[in-house]
């Protein structure tokens, strides 16, 4: 029998401090700690499966598992590419508000910095029933994570604006916090990127005025490599992160030959290969230099040479598509429609923005690339459902459509219409309107995927057969925060919301020593002793 009590441990620290719940302290059989180590027992019990055309066989199955987790969060630094871009600068204003405990005037009264969004920092995890009252946790309570406040952060962008400049052109925080924030925003200047015009929309043009010079891709290559080592050398850190949330680029080709093994995107960067993509190349860059890499934007950066690069060198990449707004609604919407016995038939997404994302959206190519990542969200729960749709059939109508209106900014204005077959051939319309403040819902999504990469990389798993090592580089582990979820070959993609915070909040609790939360609860109606 072990406990540990994390609260004060190795100087891990939730942030910004939770004083609205006390200290957890775990007593369990399952776990030890042994100086910075946690170590625990974890008995898997699955159902083996086999699907014939006479049945299904189900056979229940225990794996045991064992997790060891280093306790203590590393330094961490985050590259942003696109630093100067809406989302980029308000991830850097709402650290430094945060560190400031910055308050700030609005229409509404005073408002303080906090991390509202965050699934690490304002979320909560169920653990059971005191007897007395349904007790929950923070998420960042369970497992020493990195505090958002904590992260180094940096990065590119192919416009020269200092943050302050930046904030004031993306329109998304308050004047009088802009103005907070300006002394040290104005000091901070993106570094210099690639830029391939054919890549982007054509309207970006006018931005790029902070471009790496040259035609030659390996030198460019060479050159993010050497910022990245730079970054890390500088800082003294432990653990980068380089994340993109740059433009939305076209989609690039699969080709054999071109980009479809480690090798071969190698010597396609060496030969400076046209459909090589700038964000493939921060991609190889990172990797190469042991950062993890994650892609916040829709376009396919993680061609397979890449994630066969990334599994080479032991590193994680994640992606597509922050699911921040309109798109994370329906990853809970429908899957409450079909978990109702009700029918989603039509799904019409249509949205209005007004920022540099929606301008770069308004042309056909880099549109493609974001309608391809909204419209996969509903394909894992269509297929759960095979009374709803039989085998062959079609899944709903589903179409998106975004319109560029310069007035509404960053204020994504979405409307959703859900038609659902419902009893005796009735229908039921949800009618919505979302006011996605873009910028305010994605940049919690970053620290979180940051955050949770940073962890995910001091776990280790053993099973009975093999001995400890790390998980998957492609950390689909993410995919609640992202549309349009990369996973490892030959793998599911899951999307429904609640399923996906589900199978995050059991590996933390798992890799606590703590028991899995059982939404059966038996013991509020046998006679287990609670
Ligand atoms: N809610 C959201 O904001 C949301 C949700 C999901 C996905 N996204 C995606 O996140 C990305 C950023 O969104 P945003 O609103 O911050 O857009 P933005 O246009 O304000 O910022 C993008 C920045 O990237 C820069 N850039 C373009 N190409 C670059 C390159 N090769 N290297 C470095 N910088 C480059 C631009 O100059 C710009 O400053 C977009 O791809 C968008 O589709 C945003
Ligand atoms: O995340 P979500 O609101 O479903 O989708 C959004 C798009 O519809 C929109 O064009 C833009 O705001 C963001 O890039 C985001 O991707």
């Amino acid at each position: 029998m072990s406990f540990f009590n994390f609260s004060n441990l190795l100087g891990a620290t939730p942030s910004p401090p939770t004083t609205a719940y006390p200290p957890l302290k775990v007593v369990s059989p399952l776990a030890t700690v042994t100086g910075q180590t946690l170590e625990a027992a974890f008995e898997y019990r699955r159902n083996t499966i086999t699907t014939t055309a006479n049945g299904i066989t189900v056979e229940p199955k225990r794996h045991q598992y064992r997790f060891k987790t280093n306790l203590k969060p590393k330094k961490t630094g985050l590259l942003l590419v696109g630093l100067g871009g809406n989302n980029g600068s308000t991830v850097v204003g709402a650290t430094l508000a945060n560190k400031e405990a910055l308050t700030w005037q609005t229409r509404t009264g005073p408002q303080t910095a906090n991390y509202l969004g965050s699934v690490t920092q304002s979320t909560t995890v169920h653990l059971g029933w005191d007897g007395k009252q349904q007790v929950y946790v923070p998420f960042n309570g369970i497992l020493p994570m990195v505090s958002p406040n904590d992260l180094v952060i940096d990065g590119w962008d192919i416009n020269n604006a200092n943050l302050y400049e930046a904030m004031v052109r993306a329109r998304v925080f308050q004047p009088d916090l802009i103005q907070q924030l300006k002394p040290a925003m104005e000091q901070i200047v993106p570094k210099p990127s690639i830029y391939y015009p054919d890549f982007i929309a054509s309207n970006q043009g006018a931005r790029a005025n902070n471009v790496i010079p040259g035609e030659s891709k390996q030198e460019h290559l060479e050159r993010i490599r050497s910022d990245i080592r730079e970054f890390k050398q500088k800082h003294d850190l432990e653990c980068v992160i380089v994340l993109w949330t740059a433009n939305t680029e076209r989609y690039t080709d699969i080709q054999a030959g071109l980009n479809g093994t480690a090798e071969e995107i190698l010597a396609s960067i060496a030969a400076s290969k046209d459909e090589i993509s700038p964000s493939n190349i921060f991609a190889v860059a990172s990797i190469l230099e042991g950062a993890h890499y994650i892609n916040g934007s829709p376009q396919n950066t993680l061609v397979p040479g890449i994630v066969e690069l990334a599994t080479q060198h032991g590193v994680f990449v994640g992606g597509d598509d922050f699911k921040s707004g309109q798109t994370k609604l329906k990853s809970a919407l429908v899957d409450f429609l079909v978990t109702s016995g009700l029918k989603p038939e039509s799904i019409v997404s249509y949205n209005h923005l007004g920022n540099n994302d929606g301008k770069n959206l308004s042309e056909a190519r880099q549109f493609r690339s974001k309608e391809i990542s909204k419209s996969s969200v509903v394909d894992d729960m269509v297929a759960s459902n095979k009374i709803l749709y039989p085998e062959g059939s079609h899944g709903p109508d589903h179409c998106i459509v975004i319109k560029y209106v310069p007035f509404v900014g960053d204020s994504k204005r979405a409307m959703d219409e859900y038609i659902s077959s419902i009893f005796m051939g009735g229908h039921q319309t949800l009618a919505i309107h979302n006011t996605c403040e873009d910028s305010l819902l994605a940049a919690p999504l970053i620290f979180d995927l940051a955050i949770l990469t940073e962890l995910f990389t001091r776990i280790t798993y053993a099973t009975e057969e093999n001995g400890f090592t790390g998980f998957h580089s492609v950390l689909s582990l993410l995919s609640l925060l992202l549309k349009a979820p990369v996973v490892p070959e030959g793998t599911p993609v899951g999307n429904a919301f609640m399923r996906q915070f589900g199978a995050l909040a059991k590996l933390l609790t798992a890799c606590a020593g703590i028991a899995s939360d059982n939404e059966l609860q038996l013991e509020f109606f046998t006679k287990l002793n609670a």
